[in-house]
């Protein structure tokens, strides 16, 4: 039974990355899927996509869906200020572990809640449970047949307001064609497309930029 692929790149990190340091917890995360072995983060090229989106909406209350190793709950993180709050739901225990100790490595687990469960149980407890009023920011990269139900849950739970910005990766490879031919033709978003590449690759990829209009 040997280690998972989380499990290796938690090991690269606690190897090369200085704790405490977010920026060298991304770069080591970043060189050891570019060179050793792929794996699906949202990576760098899209991950500066997200930066700027980050910088620009300033969320007070950030929702990720699909944590996976931490890699962007990390990056995005250590753009927040120290009173803005970062939400990530994780379905897979053994990503989860993984997650949390690559978000201690980084030293910004005072920012971010990791949620273990299913997105369909946890969103409708958002606001009861962890007193959320709506989210300002939502950044999606879990199961891609998930988007489009989870956004419409979102939704019908009032967790978006006038305002508020869902970030789609993936919206190209693997795709995403029913969350995309939503919130392109619905009148209550405005959708931007940013064109980049499939993290590590040549492929096109690309992230969905959607406004809630109310
Ligand atoms: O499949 C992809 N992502 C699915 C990610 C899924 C992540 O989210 C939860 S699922 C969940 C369910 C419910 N609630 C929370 C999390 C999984 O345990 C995993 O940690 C993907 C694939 C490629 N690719 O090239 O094949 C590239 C990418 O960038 C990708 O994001
Ligand atoms: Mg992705």
């Amino acid at each position: 039974t040997g280690s998972t692929r989380p499990e290796r790149i938690l090991a690269a990190v606690q190897r090369k990355a200085t704790k405490g340091d977010a920026r060298s917890v991304v770069n080591t995360i970043d060189q050891y899927c570019r060179y050793q072995e792929w794996a699906m983060n949202v990576g760098d090229e899209k991950g500066a996509i997200l930066d700027s989106i980050v910088c620009e909406v300033k969320p007070s209350v950030m929702l990720e869906l699909g944590t996976y190793c931490g890699y962007s709950t990390v990056r995005i993180a250590s753009m927040l200020p120290p009173n803005a709050r970062l939400l990530t739901l994780e379905f897979n225990p053994a990503y989860a572990a993984v997650a949390r100790q690559v978000i201690a490595w980084a030293g910004v687990e005072d920012k971010v809640v990791l949620i273990e469960g299913p997105s369909g149980d946890w969103i409708p407890k958002m606001k009861e449970e962890f007193g959320v009023t709506s989210f300002d920011l939502v950044f999606l990269d879990h199961w891609k047949d998930r988007y489009l139900p989870d956004t419409k849950l979102m939704e019908e739970c009032g967790l978006l307001r006038t305002g508020s910005i869902l970030l789609a990766d993936n919206v190209i490879c693997p795709g995403t064609p029913e969350y995309l031919e939503y919130v392109r033709g619905s009148p209550r978003y405005e959708s931007k497309y940013f064109r980049s590449h499939l993290e590590y690759t040549r492929v096109e990829d690309g992230l969905e930029k959607s406004v809630f209009l109310g």
